[in-house]
């Protein structure tokens, strides 16, 4: 169990909201609560076992492609299908609420996905939000391996807004189970470096009103 490390006030709210509006991207060790973390776990090794989480695709729908040399992931996307992603959906909707009162950002509906990297799996860099779709705002990580080290690779480089291609990244971050990432999917490149063992995360994206001809679509 990892303890969440002491943050001013323990204020994590006040934490991220800081951290988004001044560089985009924030990272929070422990903040998942070790109840939630221990139950997704559980999912998602049992969902792995059933080999239900399929290799993971690059590109909005039409542009859909499974290609192992950006990315060698297994997803499966969550449903609400149980205690455990219910439990989580509140948890995350806790998150858009605050960062919606905080910085009035208009996240309105979130999806996320069950992401198991094998041994040998990464994610190059990328941004979250694909072009010309204004669809993912706020893209959320949670880390949901028991331990980890930073011998076992996987982790997280994070690059800031408007960084060259061959600009150094300024974070590495291991994903120690319970830590959670929340970056801007539009503006923040981001790389899963190579892993050397198992790696389990749920990644989700909050997203606008997918408004059309400037008509919302009604809450239901
Ligand atoms: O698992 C991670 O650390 C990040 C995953 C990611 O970038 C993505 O799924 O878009
Ligand atoms: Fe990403």
């Amino acid at each position: 169990m990892i303890a969440p490390p002491p943050l001013p006030g323990d204020n994590r709210i006040g934490c991220v909201v800081d951290d988004l509006a001044d560089k985009g991207w924030s990272w929070q060790p422990g903040l998942l609560p070790d109840t939630l973390l221990r139950a997704l776990r559980e999912e998602i090794e049992t969902l792995d076992a059933e080999a239900a989480l399929a290799p993971a695709g690059i590109g909005r729908d039409d542009a859909f492609q499974v290609d192992r040399s950006i990315r060698k992931t297994r997803i499966t996307w969550l449903d609400d299908s149980s205690d455990a992603q219910r439990a989580f959906s509140a948890w995350a909707e806790t998150w858009r609420q605050a960062l919606n009162r905080h910085l009035m950002l208009g996240l309105f509906e979130f999806e996320a996905c069950f992401a198991v990297y094998p041994e040998g799996g990464f994610y190059d860099r990328h941004l979250d939000s694909f072009e010309g779709a204004r669809n993912r705002i706020v893209s959320l990580v949670v880390y949901l391996n028991d331990t980890w080290d930073a011998a076992d690779g996987g982790a997280l480089l994070v690059w800031p807004e408007g960084a060259s291609e061959d600009a150094p990244h300024v974070a590495t971050l291991v994903p120690e189970g319970g830590g959670v990432v929340m970056m801007l999917s539009e503006t923040i490149p981001h790389a899963v470096q190579r892993t050397e063992r198992l790696r389990y995360a749920i990644a989700g994206w909050w997203r606008v009103n997918p408004a059309t001809d400037g008509i919302p679509i009604p809450i239901s």
